[in-house]
């Protein structure tokens, strides 16, 4: 039988360490809203999808759910820096609290476009959730507000994040054999 996981080299994050930052994460900000009204998460597809299903049941306040995609990569491992919204929010944020859930912040240009968009509908506030972060790679600055790991600059797949669209249903964060890019 072919196995997802036959073609990662080296596991990097295990699903025992996400799903304990996780509940870490959940807990923060819960916390951190606690009393505000009206949060709005939204989940940048398609990667963040199972950081967010997992994230969201660890957020014990109210929320309204909703989803964007962009696209900035296309099925390249390098940024060509253009982003350009696929599908926009079907809720209005103007004086609402929204948090944008991502699964990796890379370069930054993803996360710089989509907080200069939604600022520009005039939300309550904005903040950022990612649960990996590859500080190295910046070349534009994004001020990340919840951060499950950073990680080294090497290109990651699993737990939601894919490569040529594949390894998004791995359960954990891993590396590729260089096979696997041929
Ligand atoms: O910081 P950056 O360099 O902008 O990279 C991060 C972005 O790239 C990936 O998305 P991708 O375009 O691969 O779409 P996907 O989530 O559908 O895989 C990832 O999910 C982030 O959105
Ligand atoms: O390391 C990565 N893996 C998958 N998608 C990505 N998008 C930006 N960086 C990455
Ligand atoms: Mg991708």
């Amino acid at each position: 039988m072919v196995a997802v996981g036959n073609d990662i080299q080296e596991k990097l994050i295990s699903e025992a360490e996400i799903q304990e930052k996780v509940k870490e994460l959940g807990k923060r900000i819960s916390g951190d809203y606690g009393d505000a009204e009206n949060l709005i998460v939204v989940g940048i597809l398609k990667g963040a999808i199972i950081f967010l299903s997992d994230l969201v049941r660890e957020i014990t306040i109210p929320i309204n759910l909703d989803f964007m995609a962009v696209s900035s990569y296309g099925t390249n491992i390098h940024s060509s820096g253009a982003v350009r919204i696929l599908k926009d929010l079907e809720v209005d944020i103007e004086d609402k609290h929204v948090l944008i859930v991502e699964d990796i912040v890379d370069t930054g240009l993803t996360l710089k476009y989509l907080l200069e968009n939604l600022k520009s509908r005039s939300p309550k506030s904005v903040k950022t959730c990612t649960l990996l972060d590859k500080p190295e790679r910046r070349t534009v600055g994004v001020k990340v507000d919840y951060n499950g790991f950073n990680i080294p600059d090497r290109f990651v797949v699993g737990y939601g994040l894919d490569y040529a669209e594949r390894y998004r249903n791995l359960p954990y964060i891993g590396v590729l054999k260089p096979k696997a890019y041929e």
